[in-house]
């Protein structure tokens, strides 16, 4: 596939336009009487448009065919495993691992749609309040067909196969160990080489945003020109049975049009997709003692309404240098206000050697206590506290929730991944109590 070209900046006001096409772009203003070369405009809006200028987002799309041409929409059962019905199982507050999620079957066809499946959520993208997780599972490319969400933005995770993904911005490769958003209403389609699985994070309200930085200063963690949003490029193709599948209240409809979506010419705005490659996260940690909180490591929050407190939080586990003296090192054990959803993409988290596998997934809900198993703690407390490059090759994440978690049918049985053991990794950490201060 050829190179392809991208914009860097984190919220930053784009414009591009298709080489193909120069002068495409209105240059001064939105709505020229009749736009170049007979494109429409439209616009797509991200914010209420009377948010403040610090948060108003929107872009304006030129584009061959207004979005509004498609038949009218009706209910899809494509994805029989997305819901957002919260209420489907008893609530469980046990600390909860899946072993890695199913592919499909060879013999199968599943597209990035079919293949989404709900974990877990809470909320109700009605009130736009809330949020749900979900896996895709699939094995096929997305044929004639394109995906919006009006329910929220979808922070992509791949966890095996690199993903082709088609918006209506321009085109994106996400491999694993890279991220995608792809913000309300943004239609995309999705293309894969085969096998293909990862995670996604869809809060119903707010945006993405870079974690204030506070005491580090102005630079560190993910760096806003690290962010990449594609450029402008079109195809200007009949489609007879076009199919626009539409993510609206928990449901998928799907409307039919005989073209292609993908025809936008040129586009300005600060409302995009982009895609961030979780290597050049700058790192930063305790350099003499104590573990830091994770909250160290957010790539990107969603904030609630509450001042600093997220709707939720993408965490991530990079690999890094521990040199943490008279420190237990791994994170420790605790209980959490937040909700704590983790998947792994590569290698080996640090807490838990063994059974939290690449494509699993775990959750620690509000309350539930957790913290390295009891090999982790064995080794981590009698070993010797040389600076250690810990995980090398590995990738955890995290998606931690102010939000309290239900888990899905499919989640809790359907799936038949959840470990109904898990609870024992604990269950031997000894008794250390002594009479003497030293042990
Ligand atoms: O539970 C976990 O593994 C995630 C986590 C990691 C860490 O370093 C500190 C707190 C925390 O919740
Ligand atoms: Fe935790």
């Amino acid at each position: 596939m050829e190179e392809l070209k991208y914009l860097s900046g984190f919220g930053s006001e784009f414009s591009s336009e298709d080489p193909r096409k120069p002068g495409a772009l209105p240059e001064g203003q939105n709505s020229p009487q009749r736009c170049p070369y007979g494109l429409y405009a439209e616009q797509l809006s991200g914010t209420a448009f009377t948010a403040p200028r610090h948060e108003n987002k929107r872009s304006w799309l030129y584009r061959i065919r207004p979005s509004v041409i498609h038949k009218p929409f009706q209910k899809s059962d494509v994805a029989k495993y997305l819901t957002h019905n919260w209420n489907e199982q008893e609530p469980d507050p046990n600390q909860s691992r899946w072993l890695p999620f199913d592919l499909p079957p060879s013999n199968l066809s599943v597209d990035f749609v079919a293949g989404l499946h709900t974990v877990c959520g809470a909320g109700d993208p009605r009130s736009r309040n809330g949020l749900a997780i979900h896996v895709y599972l699939c094995n096929s490319s997305m044929n004639k067909s394109a995906f919006y969400s009006s329910d929220g933005d979808m922070l992509i995770v791949p966890q095996q196969g690199t993903l082709k993904i088609t918006t209506e911005f321009g085109r994106m490769t996400v491999a694993p160990n890279e991220i995608a958003v792809i913000q309300l209403g943004m239609r995309f389609v999705v293309a894969v080489d085969g096998p293909s699985r990862g995670y996604i994070l869809e809060v119903f309200d707010g945006h993405f945003k870079l974690p204030d930085l506070g005491p580090i200063g102005a630079n560190g963690l993910a760096n806003p020109r690290d962010f990449l949003t594609p450029v402008a490029h079109y195809v200007d193709e009949e489609i007879p049975g076009f199919k626009i599948i539409n993510k609206y209240q928990g449901s998928l409809f799907v409307a039919e049009q005989n073209h292609s979506p993908f025809d936008v010419v040129a586009w300005h705005g600060n409302y995009v997709p982009y895609k961030y490659d979780l290597s050049r996260f700058m790192v930063i940690n305790a350099v003499l003692y104590d573990h830091c909180d994770p909250s160290i490591f957010t790539v990107l929050t969603c904030q609630s309404t509450k001042p600093a407190v997220a709707i939720a939080d993408f965490v991530i586990f990079p690999p890094r240098w521990s040199v943490q003296e008279h420190t237990f090192r791994p994170p420790y054990y605790h209980r959490n206000c937040m909700s704590e959803f983790m998947g792994l993409i590569l290698g080996a988290y640090e807490a838990k050697e063994g059974g939290f596998l690449p494509g699993g997934a775990s959750l620690h809900s509000m309350m539930t206590p957790h913290g390295p198993d009891d090999k982790c703690f064995q080794g981590a407390s009698y070993g010797e506290l040389v600076p250690q490059k810990i995980a090398v090759d590995t990738q955890a994440f995290m998606f931690e929730s102010s939000l309290s978690l239900a888990i899905t049918k499919w989640g809790a049985e359907t799936c038949q991944k959840l470990d109904a053991k898990y609870y024992e990794c604990w269950q031997n950490l000894p008794k250390l109590f002594s009479e003497n201060i030293n042990i």
